[in-house]
């Protein structure tokens, strides 16, 4: 598949609106990621890793905000249990039907379910692993305890979450560091300082990150033993958390 380039920010909007899943983004989304995420790809593969190690039989593994199946495919390709599947949601229809051709064109036994609904209204059940790569972030704030607690009750025993999140940090030093080097990788990526600025504004008010030890909080609040972050690079972050 060809890979369009992100331009959606270059030139100047007259009228700022809030950031959306749409068809526009779904057609330079590869490229989106991959020069906004540091560590991306880092992310994806490593998650397939993770996912072979904690992968029950006869389970199901959940991709939530799936977008276009990057994580699915890392996990569909390492999968070694027999009787699992993948069970991949997102609510953006336009992100669900480009999935649904990728996913067809990847040849392999582990069967792959693509819903398009909200994650707040998925059951969560016989699960061994369950991913939310950059997606909890979207969740309106008020929604993200119970929707924690939603993922621990349908994990199997032994079975694990991964959270990958943008982060925000308590100190201002700390945010204007790891902001200032995120906008650094963006540029280093060809992102304009206009592109950075504009798509800000078009996540103010979608993209609401948290700290880590907020995360942390909730996981234990959930029920989660232990939990460990695996990876971060600027302020992107990866979560395991243990049942
Ligand atoms: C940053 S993208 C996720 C990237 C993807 N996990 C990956 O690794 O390539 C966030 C995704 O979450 C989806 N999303 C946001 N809110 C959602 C909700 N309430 N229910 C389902 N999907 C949601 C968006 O449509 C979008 O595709
Ligand atoms: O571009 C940014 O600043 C981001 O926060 C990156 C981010 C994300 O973390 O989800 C935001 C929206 C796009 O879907 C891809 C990546």
């Amino acid at each position: 598949m060809i890979k369009k380039a992100d331009n959606i920010f270059a030139s100047p909007l007259e009228q700022m609106v809030d950031f959306r899943f749409d068809e526009r983004v779904v057609d330079v989304f590869p490229d989106m990621i991959q020069r906004s995420v540091p560590g991306y790809g880092t992310l994806i593969s490593n998650i397939g890793i993770l996912t072979a190690r904690y992968a029950q039989e006869n389970s199901s593994c959940y991709d939530l905000g799936s977008s276009l199946g990057a994580v699915t495919l890392s996990m569909r390709q390492r999968i070694k249990a027999e009787g699992c599947q993948i069970i991949a949601v997102d609510n953006s229809a336009a992100m669900i039907e480009r999935a649904k051709k990728i996913i067809a064109a990847d040849n392999n036994r582990v069967p792959v379910e693509l819903r398009c609904e909200d994650i707040n209204q998925t059951l969560i059940e016989n699960a061994s692993v369950v991913v939310m790569n950059f997606t909890l972030q979207f969740i309106a704030p008020a929604l993200r305890d119970e929707l924690i607690r939603q993922i621990y009750q349908g994990l199997k025993p032994g079975g694990v979450f991964i959270l990958s999140e943008k982060l925000t940090f308590d100190s201002d030093e700390q945010q204007t560091f790891f902001t200032e080097a995120h906008h650094d990788f963006k540029r280093a990526n060809g992102y304009s300082d206009l592109e950075i600025s504009q798509k800000r504004s078009a996540l103010e008010n979608v993209l609401i990150p948290e700290t880590l030890s907020t995360h942390q909080h909730r996981l234990s609040q959930a029920g989660f033993s232990r939990s460990e972050c695996w990876f971060q690079c600027f302020n992107f972050a990866s979560l395991i958390a243990f049942k």
